[in-house]
């Protein structure tokens, strides 16, 4: 398993983890390859969060040649992915390369950058549309988006999600950068859930963006500015 724990949150230390996550920093990685790499990464998380917390259990398997016991992983059909507009979006499509049957949420979030961040280090967050599956005790809850920064847009998204569910078997945050401040304000206000990155960056810079980062992952993904 390469998931390693941390007091502050699980760290996906796979090896191609890392290999996407930097192409992704790179300043010189275009829209079609910087969506793809998040695609990618997509697909590596979803494959840790398999290896590391859903197990297998052992099935019969009829080969060619004989009777065998095989193993299948277990709660694949007991899977939710909420898309955290609009990100998440290359993100969701790799975790569901992993998670082919998962029921899907969408929650449209976004930081009101002309407000700018208060003195806590808060944005305000805008909530325009929520869809989400039913969520019963069975569950294993993952909340893709693939930046976390000051936290306040991963806040409101759960207080969403937490107004509808109050019962699942896991509930992952699971974001390919994040910075302290997130890890800390996420951790504080929703301590049951489990944060899952592939890196912890330095600082958040007087913009709320992430140092060093990889910029504004929705601008880059969907070309915009
Ligand atoms: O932790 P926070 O400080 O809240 O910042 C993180 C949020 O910022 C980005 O979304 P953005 O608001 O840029 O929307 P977008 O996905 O549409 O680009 C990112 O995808 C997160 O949702
Ligand atoms: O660094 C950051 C912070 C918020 N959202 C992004 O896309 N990047
Ligand atoms: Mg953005």
């Amino acid at each position: 398993m390469t998931i390693e724990d941390r007091d502050d949150a699980y760290l996906v230390t796979h090896a191609l983890a890392k290999d996407t996550l930097s192409r992704l920093r790179d300043v010189s990685t275009e829209q079609v390859a910087f969506r793809k790499g998040l695609v990618k990464l997509g697909r590596i998380c979803g494959y840790e969060i398999i290896d590391g917390a859903m197990g297998t259990e052992y099935v019969p398997v009829r080969t060619p040649l004989a009777e065998t016991t095989g193993e299948r992983v277990k709660g694949m059909d007991d899977v939710v992915i909420v898309n955290v507009l609009r990100a998440a979006t290359p993100f969701v499509e790799g975790l569901l390369k992993a998670f082919p049957r998962a029921k899907q949420g969408v929650i449209s979030a976004g930081r009101d950058e002309e407000a700018g961040m208060n003195d806590d280090g808060e944005f305000p967050i805008t909530i325009d549309y929520v869809k989400l599956p039913e969520i019963g005790p069975d569950d294993t809850v993952i909340v893709a988006d693939p930046m976390l920064a000051t936290g306040s847009t991963m806040c409101a998204v759960l207080e969403h999600i937490l107004a509808e569910a109050d019962d699942y078997e896991d509930l992952f945050v699971l974001s390919a950068v994040s910075a302290p401040d997130g890890l800390v304000r996420v951790g504080e206000e929703v301590p049951d859930a489990d944060l899952l990155t592939v890196a912890i960056d330095d600082h958040l810079d007087e913009d709320g963006f992430i140092v060093p980062g990889l910029g504004d992952a929705g601008d880059r993904a969907f070309r915009t500015t």
